[in-house]
């Protein structure tokens, strides 16, 4: 059982380790909420080769997953778990992590998201040819922008989606689920003073973020077939680790 002070302490280090590791400060990312691409700009970026669009793209994930591999380092009791579930966790999380924090970066005003410096429609990706693929995560950013999560629901709701105990291959399964009961337990406890409990029912369910992380590794496995050599030439490490 947890008493008040250890709730007060889970909720500081979950919500420190989100604040610290979101990449975008919110405050910034709404000034440029309004600042789109030029339609020359947008034909431009448009009309990148395919590869080139791929590489930029893959850095840039791959960017934001050395943040929320940062973030996942700073939960309490997630270095304590042994290395090989720090891995499984991070695997299968790190993409809906991704898409987690994307939906902090969309305007779903206009169905933009932050993208170098400024807001792209859909179509801006449209050389990537996974139009499916980014289709189906603007749709999810747009569900979870509905909810107008908070910082510290966001905060809440990412790490209950790393730590997962119903994955396979975890070796110290107890260990996870003791860690997401906490940090579950401390989550309710937010709710219940804010008056927002029903948001529990309306996060999207599991499922639907591992449908797009499967639907993005299928894109991935494609492109590296057209592209033998920059996946593992100029992917970074990291990605591959965690990808590939
Ligand atoms: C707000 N910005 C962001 O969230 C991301 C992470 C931080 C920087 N960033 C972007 O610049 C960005 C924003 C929006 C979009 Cl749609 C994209 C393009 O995203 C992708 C293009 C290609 C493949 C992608 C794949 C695939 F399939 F490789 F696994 C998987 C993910 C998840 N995103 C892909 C990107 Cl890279």
């Amino acid at each position: 059982m947890l008493s008040a002070t250890e709730l007060e302490l889970l909720m500081q280090n979950v919500v420190f380790a989100h604040q610290e590791t979101c990449q975008f400060r919110q405050e910034n990312l709404q000034i440029l909420r309004w600042e789109t691409f030029t339609p020359e700009e947008m034909q431009s970026l448009q009309q990148k080769p395919m590869d080139q669009m791929w590489e930029r793209c893959v850095c840039h994930i791959t960017d934001a997953i050395q943040y929320i591999v940062e973030f996942a380092k700073r939960l309490s009791g997630f270095m304590d778990l042994n290395p090989n579930d720090q891995i499984v966790l991070l695997k299968a999380g790190a993409m809906e992590l991704l898409l987690i924090r994307m939906s902090r970066a969309f305007n779903w005003y206009n169905s933009t998201v932050f993208f170098e410096g400024k807001y792209a429609q859909l179509e801006l990706f449209h050389s990537l040819g996974c139009h499916d693929l980014i289709s189906s995560m603007f749709e999810f950013c747009q569900s979870l922008c509905a909810l107008n999560l908070s910082e510290h629901e966001m905060a809440f709701f990412s790490a209950m989606t790393l730590l997962d105990p119903s994955l396979h291959w975890l070796q110290e399964r107890h260990k996870v689920d003791t860690l997401y009961r906490k940090i579950h337990l401390a989550f309710r406890n937010l709710l219940q003073r804010t008056h927002r409990e029903f948001i529990l029912t309306k996060l999207p369910e599991k499922e639907k973020l591992s449908s797009i992380c499967q639907l993005h590794l299928e894109k991935l496995n494609i492109f590296r077939q057209m592209y033998p050599s920059i996946a593992w030439e100029r992917f970074p490490p990291l990605y591959k680790e965690l990808f590939i």
